[in-house]
């Protein structure tokens, strides 16, 4: 089973994530860990990633999520996945960019029953308190309103979960165990 945890910059991924990984024993990948320097850098001087900055990153990630259902392991990946293009990337790789059709068939089918994706939802003003409020990290508050301005949250079709970033961290994880439950 791979858990994808999705949200804005500061939403709250790496929180939940890691303790999810912590309590379950499941591998956890951080997304951010997968960028380029180019576009951290990009967006530590305020600047937003564009389509193109983030495609080559989030075929990587996809490259990790096949890899990990092919040995049937369980895995968290941690990404911002903003746009519903992005999640198709995450889940079919390139066949994504070739327009409708990515999330069809048996294969397609497979993959979806073997994901749960988590959507951690706030409001700028919830989020924009935590990043300032949060040191050591290169992502200016500035730039939370262009994540805003390009996040897509999930249609019902995508079948995520949605999670108030109101609730602690610890009471969105068991929100999810038990999603993943009913799952596995
Ligand atoms: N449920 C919560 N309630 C209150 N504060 C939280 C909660 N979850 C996370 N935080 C705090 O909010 C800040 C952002 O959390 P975190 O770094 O996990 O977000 P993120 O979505 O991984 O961010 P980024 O994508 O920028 O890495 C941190 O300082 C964290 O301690
Ligand atoms: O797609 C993006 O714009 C980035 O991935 C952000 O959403 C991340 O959260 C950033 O790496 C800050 O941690």
């Amino acid at each position: 089973m791979i858990l994808i945890i999705m949200g804005v910059s500061g939403s709250g991924k790496t929180t939940v994530g890691s303790f999810l990984s912590a309590k379950l024993g499941w591998t956890l990948y951080e997304g951010d860990d997968y960028h380029p320097k180019e576009n951290i850098e990009k967006m530590a001087s305020g600047v937003p990633l564009t389509d193109q900055d983030r495609t080559p990153w989030l075929l990587l990630l996809h490259d990790i999520i096949q890899r990990e259902m092919a040995a049937g392991t369980n895995a968290i990946v941690i990404c911002s996945a903003l746009k519903r293009l992005y999640r198709q990337l995450l889940l079919f790789g390139r066949c994504a960019l070739a327009g409708a059709g990515a999330g069809a068939g048996a294969e397609a089918r497979d993959t979806l029953q073997g994901v749960l994706l988590a959507f951690l939802q706030g409001s700028l003003e919830q989020i924009q308190e935590r990043v300032r409020a949060r040191s050591g990290h290169f992502m200016p508050v500035a730039l939370l309103q262009s994540q805003f301005d390009a996040l897509e949250p999930p249609s019902p079709a995508e079948n995520a979960l949605t999670l108030d970033i109101r609730k602690g961290p610890l009471e969105m994880a068991s929100e999810i165990e038990r999603a993943l439950s009913a799952h596995l």
